[in-house]
C-alpha cells in the first residue's frame, strides 16, 4: 500500500479531463479492464502501443502496491467496420475475403496477437474474456435495460441515448467540435430516434444468415461490440471497477456508448448507487486513453491494406522489446511517430542499457513493489533514485523520465553491488524490460545471407589471425563478412563485435 511519504500516483481521467490521485474502489485493489484487440487481422504496432501502455498501468499499480485485476477482452463478434452504427462485421466480412470459417479467422488472429503480446513482455492478464463466451450474460443485461432506454427496429435492439444523463461526455466532440461533427457521419437507420443512437442487438436480415448468431428476445443475430465491453467488464470486475483503457479512437463513440449502457444498467438492474457523485454510474472510475502511434502519412490502421506488424520489425532484426522501449521514450498520451530511425535509436539504447547491467543478470525482481525496494535499498546514492522513479511513474506514468533514473541507476558506481542489483531489477521489472543477455536482442534479419554461429566462428577465426598478426587473413573475413552484410566493429564501447548492416 501506499505508504505517506510515497508520491500519491495521480492517473490522467478522460472523463473529468484532469490528473487525479488514484482512489481505489476495493481499498488495495485496482481493477482494470482494457478493450482488445477484434480478431479480423494481425494487429498493427500502433494497435500494440494501446497494450503496452495498459501493461504499464499495470505495472504501476503492482509497483505502488495495489492488488491488480487486468482483464482484456478478444472481440471476435460485433464490431463493424465504422466504429459507429454503420458497415459491416469486421469479422463475418474477413471469413467472407478468406473464404474461411469465422471460428478459424478468430483462432488464427488470436494466437497473433498473443504472441505479440509475448514478444513484449506484456504480463497475462488474469483472464482474457471472450466475447462470445459471453452472449447469455449480453442478452441478460440487455433485457435489464430495454424497457426504459431501449427501442426495437427491423434491424435491432436500438438504445436511446437521450435516456441517461449527459450522454456523450467523455468524447472531446462533444465539447470541442460540437456533437453533430461526429454523429453528422453516423449512417442513418430509418426509425432512430437519435442520430447517435445505437444498435445493442442486430438482428440477422430476413433471408440472411451470419456465421455467428443467436437467439434472443430480438430475434437471431448478434450482439453489438459496445454491448459486449459493458457485460464483460462488469460481469468480471463488478460495477463500478477501477479504470477502463483503450486508445483514444475509443473515446469518441465506444466508451461513451460503454458508458451509457452501464449507467442505465446500473439504474436497472445494478447496484443503486455507486457512490461516484461525479461520474455517475460510468461503471469505472477513471477512463483513460492511449494516444495513437502515426506514420508520416497519418494513423496507421490495420483496415487499410499495408500495416507495420512487430513480425516485420522482427524481420528486420529488431528485436521487439526495441518497440516496447521506443513507446516507453514518449508519454502515453503524446502522440508518437513511428520511424525506423527511432526505432534504430530505441535499440541502441536499450543494448546500452542492458549491456551496462550485465553484471545484474541473476537479480530475478519480477513484481517487486515500492515498499519492498524501499526496504531493501537504503543506500545514499541509490535512495534517491527509488524517489524521483516512483515520482515519475506517479506522475500519470512519466515512462520517459523513469527511464532516465534507471539509466542513472545503473550508472552509480561504488555501492553495495546488491543494493544497486535490487533497484536495477525492480525499475526494470515496472517497466517491463526484462533483464535479457544482450546478444538476445541480436537478431538475424530475414534477408541476411549467414547466420548467427558462422558470423561467430568468423570472428573466432579473425580474432586468432589478428593475434598472430597475420593482417591479410584478418581484413579477407572482414571483407567476406561484409559481402554477407555483417559489419565488423572493431572497438566498438558496448563490446558487441558486430552487428547486421
Ligand atoms: N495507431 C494506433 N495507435 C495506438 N493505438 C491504436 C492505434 N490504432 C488502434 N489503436 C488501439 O488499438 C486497440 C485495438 O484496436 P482494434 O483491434 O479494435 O483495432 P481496429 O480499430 O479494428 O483497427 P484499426 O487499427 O484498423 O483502427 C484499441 O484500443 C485501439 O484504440
Ligand atoms: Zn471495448
Amino acid at each position: 500500500m501506499t505508504q505517506a511519504t510515497d508520491h500519491p500516483l495521480t492517473l490522467f481521467n478522460s472523463l473529468t479531463r484532469r490528473a487525479e490521485p488514484f482512489v481505489p474502489v476495493h481499498a488495495g485493489e485496482a481493477r482494470v479492464y482494457s478493450c482488445g484487440p477484434t480478431v479480423y487481422n494481425y494487429p498493427h504496432i500502433g494497435n500494440m502501443r494501446a497494450y503496452v501502455f495498459a501493461d504499464t498501468l499495470g505495472r504501476v499499480l503492482t509497483w505502488k502496491g495495489y492488488d491488480l485485476t487486468h482483464v482484456i477482452n478478444i472481440t471476435d463478434v460485433g464490431h463493424l467496420t465504422d466504429d459507429a452504427d454503420a458497415g459491416e462485421d469486421k469479422m463475418e466480412k474477413m471469413a467472407a475475403a478468406k473464404a474461411q470459417s469465422i471460428w478459424d479467422i478468430a483462432r488464427h488472429y488470436t494466437e497473433a496477437y498473443w504472441a505479440d503480446i509475448r514478444a513484449l513482455n506484456i504480463r497475462q492478464p488474469a483472464q482474457w474474456t471472450i466475447a462470445t463466451d459471453f452472449i447469455d450474460d449480453m442478452i441478460a443485461f440487455a433485457t435489464a435495460i430495454a424497457p426504459k432506454h431501449c427501442y426495437e427496429l427491423d434491424s435491432g435492439l436500438y438504445f436511446d441515448v437521450s435516456t441517461v444523463a449527459d450522454y456523450g461526455k467523455l468524447a472531446r466532440a462533444v465539447t470541442e467540435e460540437g456533437p453533430e461533427n461526429e454523429h453528422a457521419r453516423i449512417e442513418a437507420v430509418d426509425g432512430k430516434r437519435n442520430a447517435a443512437d445505437f444498435a445493442i442487438w442486430r438482428k440477422t436480415p430476413v433471408g440472411e444468415t451470419r456465421q455467428m448468431e443467436w437467439d434472443s428476445p430480438w430475434g437471431r443475430g448478434a450482439p453489438g461490440w459496445h454491448l459486449e465491453c459493458s457485460v464483460m467488464s462488469g460481469k468480471v470486475l463488478g460495477f463500478p471497477f477501477d479504470i477502463h483503457t483503450g486508445g483514444i479512437d475509443h473515446r469518441e463513440i465506444h466508451h461513451p456508448n460503454e458508458i451509457a449502457q452501464n449507467q442505465a444498467f446500473c439504474e436497472c438492474g445494478g447496484p443503486e448507487s455507486m457512490g461516484l457523485a461525479d461520474v455517475a454510474n460510468s461503471g469505472a472510475r477513471v477512463w483513460m486513453h492511449n494516444n495513437f502511434l502515426v506514420e508520416r502519412s497519418g494513423k496507421m490502421s490495420k483496415s487499410s491494406g499495408e500495416f507495420l506488424r512487430l513480425q516485420l520489425l522482427i524481420d528486420k532484426g529488431y528485436h521487439p522489446l526495441a518497440y516496447r522501449m521506443l513507446c516507453l521514450q514518449a508519454h502515453y498520451r503524446s502522440e508518437l511517430e513511428f520511424s525506423w530511425e527511432g526505432l534504430n535509436a530505441a535499440l541502441v539504447r536499450l543494448k546500452r542499457l542492458l549491456a551496462a547491467a550485465r553484471g545484474l543478470i541473476e537479480v530475478v525482481t519480477d513484481g517487486a513493489t515500492l515498499a519492498s525496494v524501499r526496504a531493501t535499498v537504503t543506500h545514499p546514492k541509490l535512495a534517491p533514485l527509488v524517489d524521483r522513479f516512483d515520482a515519475a511513474l506517479s506522475d500519470d506514468l512519466n515512462t520517459a523520465v523513469a527511464l532516465t533514473v534507471l539509466e542513472e541507476a545503473v550508472a552509480v558506481k561504488k555501492v553495495d553491488p546488491e543494493q544497486k542489483a535490487s533497484l536495477v531489477g525492480a525499475m526494470l521489472s515496472a517497466l517491463g524490460l526484462p533483464l535479457i543477455a544482450r546478444t538476445e536482442l541480436r537478431i538475424r534479419p530475414t534477408h541476411a545471407e549467414i547466420d548467427e554461429t558462422e558470423i561467430e566462428a568468423a570472428m573466432v577465426r579473425r580474432k586468432t589471425a589478428r593475434a598472430e598478426k597475420d593482417f591479410a587473413t584478418s581484413d579477407a573475413i572482414r571483407d567476406d563478412l561484409a559481402a554477407k552484410g555483417v559489419e565488423v566493429m572493431d572497438g566498438d564501447p558496448l563490446g558487441w563485435e558486430w552487428s547486421l548492416a
